[in-house]
């Protein structure tokens, strides 16, 4: 059996009860992001994504997916925080973030760790700080670290300045230091290149996750299917259960070499992230940006859809918003979008999940594996 699982990294489906507790009122990353851009997804309309109660889209009558809205109980609005729980880890408490900085006595560490000192060290916007401090690093060679709202310690160095093996040592060595009181979710790798104002070399990004408690993933390596991680999905989960690891340079290459994987032999999940969404148009604020990548999913759609056998299954999930069209830079507590598919199968309304959860524990039961943890599955509904 085959089930490819696609997260839309940050397409929220409009505020979560609790927004308000996040300073997040009013956010509502598709809705405004199609107003914006004026952009129309005929593909994912035809899986059900204007009959999503929030969502404001066309409805055609016929549709051939099954949809619905994802609840995050865990307390956060970041990428390993939905991930997690998109996998039966519900978080009580958020990771720590460090919105002054990371103290003196983590700092001290670091730098006696990697030999040289380092710059910043501030809750930053990415593309700002190699603006910022770029020519500063490339005359001492000190790294950047910065962090944001999120619980990420973050390391940008120049390609030319520091071999990318040594920035990646650099994060593995913060990634050492930064656990039990001071853990933060992610030690990120960020390296630029060119000239002032510089450029993200977002293909040579790496994520450094603390390790997840047990997940589906774990319950279904055990059991033993393939788990096939695409993107930045085998780092957010610390390479916790993966048969594969394709790494991808951006949302185009992620579609294609999902496409590729899906065609070929396999008995378990495929497991995507597609991250520009996020990266490059939430982030920075940019709708036209963000309803052209959705144009660019939704014109690749088809294709998927296609490549899903008769016995298979397509989930297309989210995990947090990242409204292009609010004040500041950072994410958006919202629900996340749920829409799936089955070749003949007809359409479902999943309704209101009570939590991210429900995904992984109905891709367990889709592949006949036991889950013992958190969700509920729907696939009974699906069948
Ligand atoms: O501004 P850039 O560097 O893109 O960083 C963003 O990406 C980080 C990880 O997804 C977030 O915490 C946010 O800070
Ligand atoms: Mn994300
Ligand atoms: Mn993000």
């Amino acid at each position: 059996m085959k089930v490819t699982v696609i997260v839309l990294d940050s397409v929220g489906m409009g505020e979560l009860p609790d927004a308000e507790k996040f300073g997040d009122v009013g956010s509502h990353t598709i809705n405004h992001t199609l107003e914006k851009s004026g952009v129309v997804l005929p593909h994912l309309a035809k899986m059900g994504l204007g009959h999503i109660s929030t969502v404001k889209h066309d409805r055609p009558e016929q549709v051939h997916g099954s949809y619905g809205r994802l609840q995050e109980v865990s307390a956060g609005k970041d990428t390993s925080t939905g991930h997690w729980e998109f996998m039966g880890v519900q978080l009580e408490h958020p990771f720590r973030t460090f919105s002054d900085g990371f103290p003196k006595e983590v700092m001290d560490r670091f730098e006696a760790a990697i030999g040289t000192g380092w710059l910043c060290n501030l809750p930053y916007s990415g593309t700002e700080v190699i603006k910022d401090y770029g020519e500063e690093h490339i005359k001492t060679g000190f790294p950047i670290v910065y962090t944001s709202a999120d619980s990420v310690f973050q390391i940008a160095t120049h390609l030319d300045v520091t071999p990318i093996e040594t920035l990646y040592d650099y994060c593995q060595k913060a990634r050492d230091i930064l656990q039990g009181e001071y853990a933060v979710a992610r030690v990120i790798a960020r390296p630029f290149r060119g000239e002032f104002p510089f450029e993200r070399a977002g293909e040579l990004r790496r994520d450094f996750s603390l390790t997840p408690p047990r997940t589906v993933l774990n319950a279904l390596h055990e059991a033993g299917k393939d788990v096939v991680g695409i993107g930045k999905i085998p780092d957010i989960y610390d390479h916790q259960g993966f048969t594969e690891e394709i790494h991808t340079d951006n949302n185009l290459d992620g579609i294609q070499k999902t496409l590729k994987r899906m065609q070929q032999n396999f008995d378990g999940l495929v497991f995507t992230n597609l991250v520009d969404f996020d990266a490059k148009f939430g982030h920075r604020r940019d709708p036209i940006g963000y309803g052209n990548a959705l144009k660019e999913f939704d014109d690749h759609l088809p294709e998927i859809l296609a490549s899903v056998p008769d016995d298979g299954m397509l989930v297309l999930i989210s995990d947090h918003g990242n409204d292009p069209t609010v004040p500041g830079t950072d994410h958006t507590r919202e629900y996340g979008m749920l829409l799936t598919y089955r070749p003949g199968k007809g359409a479902v309304n999943l309704g209101e999940r009570a939590t991210f959860a429900d995904v992984g524990a109905t891709v367990a039961e889709a592949l006949g594996v036991k889950w013992e943890g958190p969700g509920t599955s729907f696939w009974s509904e699906l069948k």
